[in-house]
């Protein structure tokens, strides 16, 4: 059997300030380190054994990932980090509240910009100073795979062929990794292992640092995926998440 973890990263000054995120490269809280040594704890007494870990080019979910593998000892793993398990790229509401934006605009229309699978935020202008134009850390990235906004299907498409062309394959010699990324990021990859419509992607909402994982056999084939931790207790989390973007 293959086992491949998937966690969001643990809760950002942005999630606490409920803001727009996106690419915007912020850090975590002391209540986000928390919660990424808990998930560590817990991965460590369910016995887990990665074997490779990926992550984003964003600290966010670097920094989640070391704090993980460093409460399992697995600090000397190799990571892989990417361009393409970065966040869905926020446009221009990069920065804004999601509530006071819900007040603006109306709680539907916030829906539509975070959950929705193919209407984008309006973009960023390429010149404008949060754009991936302008920072280094994306010189070796294609420039027509540079996004100034996104949709999930946008997210979707560039992180699938990191999926199927590095992570799929590397599966040949290793049983378990671990993905620490972005919460529609890892919708995206939900999406995709589990065949969900995009209508009812919608009300997908991943909590902060709770391991997910996906059981596969030899050949790939997912045979189950639970999350780590107590349903009830991560029930909430979710409608938390979900609430973030409602008028308040
Ligand atoms: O980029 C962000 O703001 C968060 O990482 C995810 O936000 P969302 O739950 O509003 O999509």
């Amino acid at each position: 059997m293959k086992r491949v973890v998937l966690i969001r990263h643990g809760e950002s000054k942005w999630n606490k300030e409920n803001r727009f995120t996106g690419w915007t490269d912020v850090d975590l809280t002391e209540k986000g380190i928390e919660e990424a040594h808990k998930a560590g704890k817990y991965l460590k007494k369910e016995g887990f054994q990665f074997e490779k870990a990926y992550t984003s080019y964003l600290k966010r979910a670097v920094k989640t990932l070391n704090v993980v593998l460093d409460e399992m000892d697995l600090d000397w793993i190799p990571v892989e980090k990417t361009w393409r398990l970065n966040e869905k790229h926020y446009g221009m509401l990069q920065g804004l509240n999601k509530a006071e934006t819900a007040e603006k605009y109306g709680d539907d229309q916030v829906l539509i910009w975070r959950r929705s699978y193919d209407v984008p935020p309006t973009a960023l202008a390429k010149d404008d100073e949060r754009s991936p134009f302008q920072d280094p850390r994306y010189k070796d990235v294609d420039e027509k795979d540079l996004p100034l906004t996104e949709a999930l299907k946008d997210t979707v498409e560039r992180i699938l062929p990191y999926w199927n062309e590095t992570i799929v394959p590397d599966m040949k010699k290793y049983n378990e990794v671990i993905v620490a990324a972005h919460g529609n990021s890892l919708r995206g990859i939900i999406k995709h292992l589990k065949n969900i419509s995009d209508e009812d992607i919608v009300s997908l909402n991943l909590p902060t640092a709770v391991p997910y994982v996906f059981e596969f056999d030899d050949d790939m084939n997912l045979l189950k995926d639970y999350f780590l931790g107590d349903p009830e207790e991560i029930k909430k989390l979710m409608e938390a998440v979900a609430n973030q973007g409602k008028a308040k």
